[in-house]
């Protein structure tokens, strides 16, 4: 098995032939990547976990590494300044703005072909322009005039459907196209700017984002130079976030959890996210989902799909599509995008917020609750969270869970309380197979009073002893036994003899996981 550690985690694909490396030289380099370690070996299907940081930083931690891919952070406090902030700007920009619609979806999905419907079908008066971004900068550019053509002219549909950097400048027919590889280095924000500031004709844009791209850091970023941007007319604003799913290859990619650098597809040389990881955080955090290629799947399949993705996404209008064909109302000048309804739109979010709102007990939902929810059951779909206040044990996390098949389980997501940490507060997601858990923060308690943010937005029960500590963990399956995945959860929890130790004790436990922190 190969173990793959950077930016602050690790992942064990199942399928990997193992590696021997020094456990004394993992975290020796920081930028030394994709190495491995000796316990990755005996992990059978999932295992973490996070590379160092330094102590020092941890208490910026989830702030410092929220603007960039990480999603998961239960302390947003960038998020709803970003959002007050927004807001502001936006109504002070009035009709001066220009909406801004950004497409995501793994490769294939079928983002160009909905790019291309949409350019097609907008009306003229829309003034449509379309970006497809690459990695490196704009691959291709179609914008400005008569975007009302009912299709566009061959050479340019060709080259529309391609990915090839820097693909060479094409004009003609109906409306005006360009591309370059130029806007290498510059934002998403800068790029759109520039288009909007280049071309009064452009009244609205629609931006094909590179496939492994995920909306929530791309938001972030956006906003953050909105905020900055000096300038007060065709200012860009984010208006639709769209996830096109290829209704055919999402489960089956979700369950094969390939890592983008095996395919070639990562993003540099520190991203070591699976296709799995990309396909969810594109889905958990859309305005709208885009279900593709329906003609390639039966009619049960695709509403199978559906709720699956409403289990991810819970607030997301979720449309059905051959070949991208959308009404483009249902995408453009939508104004959908709200940083906070956002950060709020991810199954395993909600799962805890009802989880805590409805008691803090274990809640499960019932097959009798609503229609959706009983057609749920029929598919086998479900979700549960897992809480408990009381640590993992080190070892037994790894022996007992890390190890071990997860039958049907698609996500999970949450926080986790180990005991030989005792202070820091570890983020655990799953998509797919792979399991990671990375440092989040310092639980409030491990916090000196004057330092606590106060936050109660979870309305978590603070116990007397251990504060906030505890493990809340949302889980979304399919044909998933929720039993046998507490059981296993649950007998990796201290027992009564073990929690006698307190923290001095359980801090000499064996700990098989990889340090947080440089030495
Ligand atoms: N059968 C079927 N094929 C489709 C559909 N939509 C797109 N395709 C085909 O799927 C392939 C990929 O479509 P694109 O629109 O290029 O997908 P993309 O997401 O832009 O792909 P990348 O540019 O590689 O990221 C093309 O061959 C399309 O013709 C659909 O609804 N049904």
């Amino acid at each position: 098995m190969l173990l793959h550690q950077g930016l602050g985690r690790c992942l064990v694909a199942p399928s990997k032939e193992p590696h021997h490396c020094s456990p004394q030289s993992k975290f020796a380099n920081k930028a030394a990547r994709n190495t491995c370690s000796p316990w990755a070996s005996t992990t059978a299907h999932k295992s973490c976990m996070a590379a160092p940081i330094p102590t020092n930083q941890l208490r910026a931690y989830p702030e410092a590494r929220g603007a960039k891919r990480r999603s998961c952070s239960r302390h947003r406090a960038t998020a709803s300044t970003h959002k007050t902030e927004y807001v502001a700007r936006s109504e002070e920009q009035g009709s001066h703005d220009v909406p801004v619609t950004l497409v995501y979806g793994f490769g294939g999905a079928g983002k160009t072909s909905l790019l291309r419907h949409m350019l097609a079908n907008s009306s003229g008066d829309a003034g449509l322009g379309a970006l497809v971004l690459g990695p490196q900068g704009i691959n291709r550019l179609q914008h400005g005039q008569n975007t009302s053509s009912t299709s566009l002219p061959s050479q340019q549909s060709d080259q529309l459907g391609s990915h090839a950097e820097g693909a060479e400048d094409a004009a003609g027919g109906s409306g005006s196209y360009s591309s370059s590889s130029q806007g290498a280095g510059q934002s998403m924000f800068e790029l759109v700017q520039g288009l909007a500031a280049a071309d009064p004709s452009c009244r609205s844009l629609i931006v094909e984002c590179p496939g492994t791209s995920v909306p929530l850091p791309d938001a972030i970023q956006f906003l953050d130079e909105l905020e900055q941007s000096e300038k007060r007319e065709r200012v860009p604003r984010l208006d639709t976030l769209v996830t096109v799913v290829d209704a055919q290859t999402f489960l089956p990619q979700i369950h094969a959890s390939e890592y983008l650098a095996d395919l070639g597809l990562s993003e540099d040389e520190l991203d070591d996210r699976t296709v799995a990881d990309v396909l969810v955080e594109q889905v958990e955090y859309a305005d709208v989902l885009v279900i593709n290629k329906a003609d390639t799947v039966s009619s049960a399949q695709a509403r199978q799909l559906e709720l699956i993705l409403r289990k991810l996404n819970r607030s997301a209008e979720i449309l059905q599509a051959v070949h991208g064909r959308v009404q483009a109302s249902l995408l453009l000048g939508t104004r959908s995008f709200s940083f906070a309804d956002l950060e709020q739109a991810p199954g395993w979010q909600a799962e805890l917020n009802t989880f805590f709102e409805q008691g803090r007990q274990p809640h499960h939902h019932r097959s009798n609750e609503c229609e959706e929810a009983s057609e749920e059951a029929d598919h086998g779909i479900s979700s549960f969270v897992y809480y408990a206040q009381r640590p993992f044990h080190p070892k037994r996390l790894m022996d007992q869970a890390l190890s071990m098949e997860w039958q049907g389980v698609l996500r999970s997501k949450g926080f986790f309380w180990l005991a030989s940490r005792h202070d820091i507060m570890g983020a655990w997601q799953t998509a797919g197979t792979a399991w990671q858990g990375e440092p989040n923060a310092l639980w409030e308690a491990a916090r000196p009073s004057e330092e606590r943010t106060g936050d109660n937005s979870t309305m978590q029960p603070w116990h007397e002893q251990w504060g906030d500590r505890c493990q809340q963990i949302a889980w979304i399956g399919m044909d998933m036994d929720e039993e046998q995945v507490r059981a296993m959860l649950d007998s990796c929890l201290l027992e009564d003899s073990e929690m006698v130790g307190g923290p001095e004790a359980w801090a000499q436990m064996e700990d098989p996981l990889p340090s947080w922190f440089e030495d």
